[in-house]
């Protein structure tokens, strides 16, 4: 398949870029491909007449989209209905990833696609809309995942790495629940989806659940390293942006339309760290 990716110097674009190498594959960058541009989004779309095009473009800095509400909207949502015509213009299909964030946490099991949502921060939010704006291309797969991180990228692992290097003292939050997913893990599952042509909402996270604190333990475990790791609250850690406390998302509906790809997070961290390199 010919196969268009927005955001390509991030971390799940990287992932597609190893995990999708079989099929023809087109990354262009910002430079080429900004999203904050209508016309450009319609002439690289036209001119690379791609049959599946995947979104992994997105202002991600969830703090930062509390500052910038009017750039959150015009990436995570305008640009997402500009994607959505231009595919539907070419019979695309249009693969969104999505967030647990479109969830405000007071969930007590884990959130089934057609539960409501209730976004607590301007990501969230954005992200909210730009679901539905990628429901207006008639092929549409929203993918739904939560906590990416992988050996690469700006993410929570190595934001952990990188601090403990620096011998710094970790306060890190142990009351938001939530299931850390691989990029890499991601992308072969949307690389199946893709291929058999599912369509619509979808969860798509590592399964299991742990805190943000756990997550840091298991990490500096499995990369042997003794770092002066405390839990603390919320309330102890104020961020810009509120977070749901508990974000859980529910696979029955995705291991009901074909292979499940999705591990365990232990087992998926497990391969980051004994295998960085794709
Ligand atoms: N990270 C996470 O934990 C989660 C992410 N998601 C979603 O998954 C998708 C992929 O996220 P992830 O790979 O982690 O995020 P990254 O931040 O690693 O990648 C997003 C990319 O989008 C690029 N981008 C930002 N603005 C534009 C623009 N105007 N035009 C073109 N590209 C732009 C960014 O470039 P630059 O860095 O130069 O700004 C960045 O490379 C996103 O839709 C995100 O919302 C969903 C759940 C969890
Ligand atoms: C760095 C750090 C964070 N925290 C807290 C803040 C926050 O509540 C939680 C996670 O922090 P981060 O800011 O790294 O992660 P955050 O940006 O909230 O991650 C989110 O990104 C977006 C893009 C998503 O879609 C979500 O699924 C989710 O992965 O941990 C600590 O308690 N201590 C720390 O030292």
């Amino acid at each position: 398949m010919r196969v268009l990716v927005t955001g390509a110097s991030g971390q799940l674009a990287h992932a597609i870029r190893q995990v999708w190498s079989d099929h023809d594959l087109v990354l262009p960058e910002e430079a080429i491909l900004d999203l904050s541009q209508q016309s450009a989004i319609h002439s690289v779309v036209s001119s690379v007449r791609p049959e599946v095009v995947i979104n992994c473009g997105a202002f991600t800095q969830v703090d930062r989209c509390e500052s910038e509400p009017e750039l959150a909207q015009e990436i995570n949502a305008t640009a997402v209905g500009w994607l959505a015509e231009a595919c539907e213009a070419q019979k695309a299909m249009l693969i969104q990833i999505s967030t647990d964030y479109v969830f405000d946490g007071t969930g007590t099991r884990p959130y089934r696609e057609d539960d409501p949502t209730n976004p607590v921060s301007v990501y969230g939010r954005t992200k909210l809309e730009g679901e539905r704006q990628a429901a207006r291309c008639s092929r549409h797969l929203i993918a739904r995942t939560s906590w990416l991180y992988d050996a690469w990228g700006k993410n929570f692992l190595n934001t952990m790495l990188n601090a403990a290097a620096q011998g710094r003292v970790l306060r890190v939050v142990d009351d938001q629940r939530g299931a850390p997913t691989t990029c890499r893990a991601l992308a072969r599952q949307l690389k199946v989806a893709a291929e058999q042509g599912w369509q619509g909402l979808v969860n798509t996270t590592c399964a299991g659940e742990t805190t943000w604190h756990g997550f840091a333990q298991a990490i500096f475990k499995g990369r042997g390293i003794a770092a002066d790791l405390h839990p603390c609250t919320t309330a102890d850690y104020p961020t810009p942006a509120q977070r749901p406390a508990y974000s859980v998302l529910d696979g029955a509906h995705r291991r009901s339309l074909g292979p499940d790809l999705m591990p365990e997070w232990e087992a998926a961290l497990r391969e980051v760290i004994q295998r960085p390199v794709l």
